[in-house]
């Protein structure tokens, strides 16, 4: 069936000469118009069939996504949070910036059994250990890790850069060649935190000088190592990673960088809840990775880098980076998509990507989004504290929830 539209063009009264009773046909318009009385007017309304635009998606179904960049840190924080990404995913990378990090397989086993452990019964959710890359990585430990079949990749934290990175690498070329040959080898991932610590390097300029000056070496030196360059937050690595080879380079990216920009920061006063390492980057940055998720590229998929802190030590003179984002992730990717009009491109991101690059299988199970109004609580309460979310008290949309006829 087809409906009615009205368009309005305005003519400009400074042009002298008009151009005449007709307006010319054209791909957009497809039909001649006879507008006898053009001349004496400034706008005119023409009546014309259009094509019906289809109804906006109410629910969407989809393969049961992954987080592939999760913190989940420990005890009564783990308890707390857990819940809110076993909810919705099937797996996450859990990343091993813990106090003491976890720099062993032994140790990723141990952490493995505690987050088991903090699952809500019944919960199907895997848990993908990492380990911490350190100046004393040996390829033994690489082969251990590879072994042991629990842990799915190596975290690089360049020492400094973010929280709990003091224990991580100081000069990769000089310290680190023969752990990443033996990855190379076992089909280990590194996976980056790609920023550089330089004081000397403007905070909103790291990424780019970590690509320049690190990643792209790398990538020289050791084609072969399977590389996810986590959180990006620039243009430069959009078109960095767009210029590797599929299955060899992809990239997280988290729900901030594709929906805030720095002014997040500041808006109305200092905002430490939209705080987080690599730090928001400005407006046309935030546009080129949207482009890029949205695309269909395999070589994007999705990391929350939820990262929880308590309020206390967000809110405070020195607040810590980190985005408290699992309970609310899967609304606001659904959201950046649907803005884009690409949310036929979104499953690819959120459930096919991921385990594609890591040669693991996707998930069979679905869930579904509905649109439907929610709001995000102000914080989530545990035993020692309050973690304040992010779009804290915000109403969102598309409200996920399990598909209960699988
Ligand atoms: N992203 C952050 O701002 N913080 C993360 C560390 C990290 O992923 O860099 C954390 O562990 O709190
Ligand atoms: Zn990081
Ligand atoms: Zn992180």
């Amino acid at each position: 069936m087809q409906t009615a539209a009205t368009y309005t063009f305005f003519a400009n009264p400074h042009v002298k000469h008009l151009p005449g009773p007709f307006l010319r046909p054209s791909p957009h318009y497809g039909a001649l118009v006879h507008l006898p009385s053009f001349r004496n007017k400034t706008s005119i309304s023409i009546a014309m069939a259009a094509s019906p635009s289809p109804p906006p998606l109410q629910e969407l179904t989809i393969t049961r996504p992954d987080d592939w960049h999760l913190h989940l840190r420990e005890g009564d924080v783990l308890a707390a949070v857990l819940p809110h990404s076993a909810m919705h995913f099937g797996r996450a990378i859990v990343m091993p910036n813990l106090k003491p990090p976890v720099t062993t397989t032994a140790r990723a086993l141990e952490y493995r059994e505690e987050i088991l452990r903090a699952l809500p019964p019944g919960s199907n959710f895997v848990p993908l250990m990492t380990l911490y890359l350190t100046d004393n990585t040996s390829p033994e430990e690489i082969k251990l890790a590879k072994k042991s079949g629990v842990v799915f990749a190596v975290k690089l934290y360049p020492a400094g850069a973010t929280t709990n990175s003091q224990d991580g690498v100081t000069d990769i070329f000089g310290k680190c060649l023969p752990v990443l040959e033996e990855m190379a080898r076992q089909e280990m991932p590194l996976l980056v935190h790609g920023e550089v610590t330089d004081q000397h390097v403007d905070t909103f300029d790291r990424e780019k000088v970590f690509i320049e000056k690190i990643l792209a070496p790398l990538v020289q030196r050791l084609p072969q190592l399977k590389i996810v360059m986590e959180h990006i937050t620039t243009m430069d690595a959009v078109n960095f990673v767009e210029s590797c080879k599929e299955g060899h380079v992809a990239a997280t990216v988290t729900p901030q960088h594709l929906l805030l920009n720095r002014n997040a920061l500041f808006q109305g006063g200092l905002q430490p809840h939209n705080y987080c390492l690599p730090v928001l980057k400005r407006e046309t940055h935030r546009q080129a990775i949207v482009s890029a998720v949205t695309s269909g590229s395999k070589q994007y998929f999705l990391g929350t880098d939820s990262a929880p802190h308590d309020k206390r030590r967000k809110e405070c003179s020195c607040g810590c980076a980190g985005i408290y984002s699992a309970p609310v992730a899967l609304s606001l990717y659904a959201k950046v998509f649907e803005q884009a009009g690409a949310l036929d491109k979104l499953e690819a991101f959120t459930s096919f990507n991921g385990p594609d690059f890591y040669g693991l299988p996707r998930n069979t199970s679905k869930i579904v989004l509905r649109k439907s109004a929610w709001k995000v609580p102000d914080t989530y309460s545990y035993s020692s504290g309050e973690i304040v979310p992010m779009f804290t008290g915000n109403t969102l949309e598309w409200l996920p929830s399990d598909q209960l006829e699988e």
